[in-house]
């Protein structure tokens, strides 16, 4: 499902935070958007994803987002934001299947199909063993990962996910973008996400967004804009870019 973004502007509690916002990520691409803390990135997610009003026209497979209620949304886009609210005392298990409210009818019980899709996301994503433990006894990559699981289970076609693998260790970030890769190729998912690590960003992503100040500063293959000017420019950092075989490798260097 494509996503087109045009004119986004968000203001929290009265300041302007994104100045008009224009983006598009075609049906089972995948866009990361990286630039400095405090650019924007998250709100830029947090608005796609409906979770911030906004002005200007995010529309998912041409349908505008405020056109949807609640239970179509979800079908159609999955979140995970940087740090969700967990109910606590909540076992793993029964907060993956939050992810399958959207096909539950009120006040229903999930069906086999639901508990199926449940431990298939939970095989795929290592956490058969912390299926019955309490979330808050994770630790914070086992519990990043069950964010994703309950994002995955959701069903959606088009996912959202801001910092995915800040807290995970490098095989498990690799296995989770791997992951999410491999869905986007088999079932054309559409991945919008936000990234620090430039060059896992660049070995991952189609394109990149610079966001920079509530602006998009530069957009285009990942060669296009981790260049050393665009990244001194924008992080004031000197950085050394060197070819890799999945895109450009970023090595920061002392000035
Ligand atoms: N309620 C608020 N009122 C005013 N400014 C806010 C409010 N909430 C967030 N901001 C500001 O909005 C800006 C953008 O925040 P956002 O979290 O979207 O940035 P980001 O690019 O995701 O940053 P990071 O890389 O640090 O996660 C920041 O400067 C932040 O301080």
């Amino acid at each position: 499902m494509t996503v087109h973004v045009t004119g986004l502007r968000v203001a929290l509690d009265g300041t302007p935070i994104l100045h008009g916002v224009d983006l598009t990520v075609a049906a089972g691409e995948w866009v990361t958007v990286i630039g400095p803390n405090g650019a924007g990135k998250s709100t830029l997610l947090r608005a796609v994803g409906g979770l911030l009003p906004f002005t200007g026209t995010v529309t998912i497979a041409g349908t505008e987002l405020g056109r949807l209620a609640r239970r179509a949304r979800a079908r159609r886009v999955a979140t995970v934001v940087q740090s969700p609210v967990v109910p606590p005392g909540m076992a793993v298990l029964d907060y993956v299947l939050l992810g399958r409210t959207p096909y539950i009818a009120p006040l229903g019980r999930e069906s086999a199909a639901d508990l199926t899709a449940v431990h298939d996301v939970l095989r795929r994503l290592d956490l058969e063993p912390f299926a019955s433990r309490r979330l808050e006894t994770l630790s914070g990559g086992e519990r990043q990962r069950v964010f994703l699981a309950r994002a995955l289970a959701q069903g959606a076609s088009v996912l959202l996910l801001d910092e995915p693998t800040s807290a995970l260790d490098i095989g498990h970030q690799q296995e989770v973008l791997e992951l999410v890769d491999r869905l986007r190729r088999e079932n054309g998912l559409t991945v919008l996400a936000t990234m620090h690590d430039l060059t896992t960003a660049g070995e991952y992503a189609d394109r990149l967004v610079l966001l920079a100040d509530g602006r998009v500063a530069a957009a285009g293959p990942p060669a296009d804009v981790l260049t050393e000017t665009l990244l001194a420019e924008h992080y004031r950092v000197r950085v050394r870019v060197i070819p890799g075989d999945h895109g450009p490798l970023v090595v920061p260097v002392r000035g």
